[in-house]
């Protein structure tokens, strides 16, 4: 079926312009003048997106966003603004508007905005909150269903159905990759490239030929043209993690290229559009960074437009459990051996620790645990959890504080890997020897050749 685009906006020049670039797209179109007009048309065309001027005789675009947001909410508005008005597009887009154009229009920009538009209302049901119905969330679902997880897995979805930059803040750990993984494979750029970025790990040097390409010859090893990050993004979603680590002199950069929807490589002359969505994060607070001097106000001001709190992982209860039984089948499957399960004194334990690190901690506390469970069960001893653990569990159990196991081998101070290699070449192979010679179980030394690949070796 032929998809529907409704203009508004009060210059008849503008509106025949637009009119034409999306009839020549093959879309069926209708025009308004005035915010009463546009409201009108918006119940009799029933459009699949609107397209709508900011200025308008009777109101403002924001009008029209509300109404849609109110009463369409399946409807993608974009907004039109007027040039240089940074302040407007920021401020539709925090009222519900999927993203915005600047006077004077850039057809291209505008059709790679209507096309990725449309798509959202192809595949979307008509309750937005729900996010896209045919989305899978693939190998990498949200686990969770704490009340603080369920409200990010419906804020997540409603965030897929914008352009709005999304700023993720939390503390280490707590899975802000991962959302924002999550807000590009629910939105309608889930075909492009998620190209996630850390910011804190490029050298300085390279950072503006990493992000925005090189041409041959452009500096002393620029042996050929190089595409940058922002390119692969095309059509797809930016994700800028650490980004409260970029220098001063990328962060101007890096505005400019958010600002005009393109970008320059180094040594070239021509400006490229680029349709992609930004998504950023950091484990810092920002704000501080900004008044400290250390972040641009107006860089900040521009990728926070939504801001999104991944909460850590102690406030999210039962979930710890859920989390643990997913990473324990991750770690079998991984290892391609029996999934080893928590005693019920660790998931008691496991249940009052606090997780500094969150979830990557609580991944990284199984995958150790695994290593020395030699058991068919977890026990509390195999976690080594932290002296804050450890004080937790004897509040918990209400007994004197345990030291930790002791008989557990101890590879603190070598090269883990190297020294199973030594002790199975010594025992020509024979793991229960081996086994013994390093001071460890059978079961022990087996999850072990598993996770060093050690089995693979002639
Ligand atoms: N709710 C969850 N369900 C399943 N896995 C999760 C969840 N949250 C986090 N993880 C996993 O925990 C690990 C850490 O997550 P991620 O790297 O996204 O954290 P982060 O907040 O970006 O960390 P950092 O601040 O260090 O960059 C990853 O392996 C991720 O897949």
């Amino acid at each position: 079926m032929t998809q529907r685009v409704l203009v508004i906006d009060d210059e008849p020049d503008i509106r025949e312009l637009l009119e034409l670039t999306l009839l020549r797209m093959g879309l069926e179109t209708a025009t308004a003048g005035t915010v009463k007009d546009g409201l009108l048309e918006i119940q009799n065309f029933q459009p699949d997106l609107c397209l709508t001027d900011m200025k308008l005789p009777d109101g403002t675009g924001f009008d029209i966003v509300r109404y849609i947001q109110r009463e369409h909410s399946h409807v993608p508005v974009a907004v039109i603004t007027a040039f240089g008005s940074m302040e407007g597009a920021v401020e539709a887009l925090k009222a519900g508007a999927y993203d915005f154009v600047s006077k004077p229009v850039d057809l291209a920009k505008l059709r790679d905005l209507v096309q990725t538009a449309l798509k959202l209302s192809q595949k979307g049901g008509p309750d937005a909150s729900s996010g896209n119905a045919e989305y899978d969330a693939g190998s990498n679902p949200i686990i969770g269903e704490s009340p603080a997880i369920e409200l990010l897995k419906k804020t997540i979805a409603k965030l897929a159905r914008s352009q709005a930059p999304v700023f993720i803040h939390g503390a280490s750990g707590t899975g802000k990759e991962l959302v924002a993984k999550q807000i590009h494979l629910q939105s309608p750029r889930s075909s492009g490239a998620f190209v996630p970025v850390n910011c804190g790990a490029i050298p300085e040097s390279l950072m503006e030929s990493e992000f925005f390409g090189h041409k041959k010859g452009s500096f002393t090893g620029a042996v050929e043209d190089k595409a940058g990050l922002f390119q692969a993004a095309h059509h797809g979603t930016l994700f800028l993690d650490e980004v409260a680590d970029l220098p001063l002199s990328m962060q101007v950069k890096l505005l400019r290229a958010i600002q005009e929807k393109a970008v320059k490589s180094v040594g070239g002359v021509e400006e490229v559009s680029i349709d992609t969505r930004i998504l950023s994060a950091t484990h810092k607070n920002l704000e501080e960074e900004v008044e400290k001097g250390h972040f641009r106000q107006d860089l900040y001001y521009r990728l926070n437009v939504i801001k999104l709190d991944v909460p850590s992982l102690e406030e999210r209860g039962n979930d710890i459990l859920l989390l643990a039984e997913h990473f324990l089948n991750l770690i079998a499957e991984r290892w391609q051996l029996p999934k080893a399960a928590l005693s019920n004194e660790s998931i008691k334990v496991l249940s009052n620790y606090p997780f500094p690190g969150n979830v990557r901690e609580l991944e990284n506390i199984l995958e150790r645990a695994c290593t020395l469970s030699d058991g068919e069960f977890i026990e509390p001893e195999d976690l080594q959890l932290s002296s804050i653990a450890t004080d937790v569990r004897s509040v918990v159990k209400n007994e004197p504080i345990l030291e930790r196991s002791l008989e557990k081998p101890d590879f603190s101070s070598g090269n883990e890997k190297e020294q199973i290699l030594h002790a199975l070449n010594q025992t020509r192979w024979n793991r229960t020897a081996a086994a013994k010679t390093l001071g460890m179980t059978f079961r022990q030394l087996r999850y072990r050749i598993k996770k060093y690949d050690l089995d693979q070796l002639p």
